[in-house]
């Protein structure tokens, strides 16, 4: 049987848990980090909870590292822009491209019809170079739903959940999905395979579009935001302008807002990414959470007021600490 080389980009909380526990099954994995992470992957390889596998590590140099069949992208969507013209040496034509990010990805409205079919938004490509870089034609979409941290460098905890949703863009079956499917199914992943995965992807960023920049703000866990009645009212007023949005660019969302609210208070007294950024003084990750979101309101014309709040006073509360240009 021939073997698939897997590179994972950025070894952080979910790269590291996907990696990881990739190189665990026996899974040929190599991972494009830098710094201290390089050191501590050729020291101890991959470590998963406490788990370790070796892995073939290199210093931000794609080339070192030559093409492979599954790219899977992990690296914060704001580190995109920089990083994607550097990735080409790990692809060929036919390297399949997974982005494990949150937020609007900029392969979404590739071949996915409707209102804004092929629309590159500035929020998460400015300058183009991600698409150029990054052939959305060999993406196939990802949503991650799981909870994921970095022990330190190298070395992931996963903290709830172990599901990934995969899906081509144009929502056809294909081959390729199936395969891709199976390899992290070797891995323990719970795996779907969507015909709808930009629903999917609206769907978890109805949570995240929120939960995360407030707690960014706030530097609340997710219990306390949603205890609180009034965060927890504005919070539903975002996403019902989201869920607008989502119906009109053919992401519609068929559940309530108290539903989907459920779905993140079992996740209990966790900190979001988010948080997890603001508080280790990271930039935040707000462009593809929420600029992207005010973007495509934007471009349909539709006013998202509330969203506008949230999305201006993360931004200036972001600014004054540093954490966002
Ligand atoms: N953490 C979670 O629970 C979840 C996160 N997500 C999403 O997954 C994505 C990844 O998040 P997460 O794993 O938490 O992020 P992390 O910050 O934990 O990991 C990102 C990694 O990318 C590395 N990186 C960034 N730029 C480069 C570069 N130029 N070259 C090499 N490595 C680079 C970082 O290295 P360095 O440390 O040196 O900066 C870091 O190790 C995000 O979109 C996030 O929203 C989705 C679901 C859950
Ligand atoms: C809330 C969580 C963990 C859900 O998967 C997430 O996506 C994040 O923290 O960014």
């Amino acid at each position: 049987m021939v073997e698939t080389r897997v590179c994972v980009v950025g070894a952080g909380a979910v790269g590291g848990v996907i990696g990881g526990r990739l190189a665990r099954a026996g899974v040929p994995v190599s991972a494009l980090a830098r710094g201290a992470t390089v050191e501590a992957l050729r020291t101890h390889g991959w470590r998963v909870d406490d788990d370790s596998a070796p892995v073939a590590a290199a210093d931000a140099d794609a080339a070192a590292l030559g093409p492979h069949d599954v790219v899977i992208i992990a690296v914060k969507a704001h580190h995109l822009p920089a990083l994607a013209p550097a990735l080409t040496p790990l692809l060929t034509p036919s390297t399949v491209l997974i982005p494990a990010l949150n937020g609007v990805p900029w392969w979404f409205f590739h071949d996915f019809g409707g209102a804004l079919e092929g629309t590159v938004l500035a929020a998460t490509d400015p300058d183009g170079a991600v698409t150029a870089a990054l052939p959305p034609s060999q993406v196939l979409g990802c949503v991650v739903h799981l909870a994921a941290r970095q022990a330190g460098p190298g070395h992931a905890r996963l903290t709830a959940g172990d599901e990934l949703i995969i899906g081509e863009p144009s929502g056809r079956p294909s081959e390729r999905a199936t395969r891709t499917a199976e390899l992290l199914r070797s891995a323990g992943f719970r795996i779907t395979v969507s015909d709808a995965i930009q629903r999917e992807v609206w769907y978890k960023l109805w949570g995240n579009m929120t939960m995360n920049p407030i707690s960014a703000l706030t530097t609340a866990t997710a219990d306390l935001i949603l205890d609180d009645p009034l965060v927890n009212a504005f919070i539903q007023r975002v996403m019902t302008e989201a869920a607008a949005l989502g119906a009109l660019i053919g992401a519609p969302i068929t559940e309530s807002t108290e539903d989907r609210i459920a779905v993140t208070r079992r996740l209990g007294a966790f900190k979001t990414s988010m948080l997890q950024d603001a508080e280790a003084g990271r930039p935040i990750e707000l462009d593809a959470l929420v600029t992207a979101v005010r973007e495509i309101g934007d471009r349909l014309a539709i006013p998202t007021p509330h969203l506008d709040a949230l999305l201006g006073l993360t931004r200036l509360a972001a600014r004054q600490r540093g954490l966002y240009p």
